[in-house]
């Protein structure tokens, strides 16, 4: 394999561990979504997702990431409350 093939081998394992997580990490925030509708809470939480940016931050070796890590949150974040937001209108909808 010449080093080209051989890194993108190794994108391509790293790649199908991500789609596994970020799979995971949807389903539990649709179990959040599920829970706050129960308990009457709103989608967004601010203080939470700091706290989870920061924690995940601190966990980089190579601070000069941060601004990208950042960016990979929010886009997490929004695209875990579009998961609950549709939660919540299908629940309201028969309401
Ligand atoms: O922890 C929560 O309350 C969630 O709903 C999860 C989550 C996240 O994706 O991490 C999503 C929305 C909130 O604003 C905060 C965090």
């Amino acid at each position: 394999m010449d080093e080209l093939e051989e890194l993108r081998a190794r994108i391509d394992e790293i790649d199908a561990k991500l789609v596994e997580l970020f799979e995971k990490r949807m389903e539990i925030s649709h179990k959040i979504a599920l829970y706050k509708i129960a308990n009457d809470m709103p989608i967004t939480n601010d203080e939470r997702e700091k706290e989870v940016l920061n924690k995940n931050i601190a966990r980089l070796k190579d601070r000069g990431f941060e601004p990208k890590l950042v960016e990979f949150f929010s886009m997490l974040f929004k695209l875990s409350k579009e998961v609950q937001n549709e939660e919540f209108k299908k629940q309201t909808k028969y309401q």
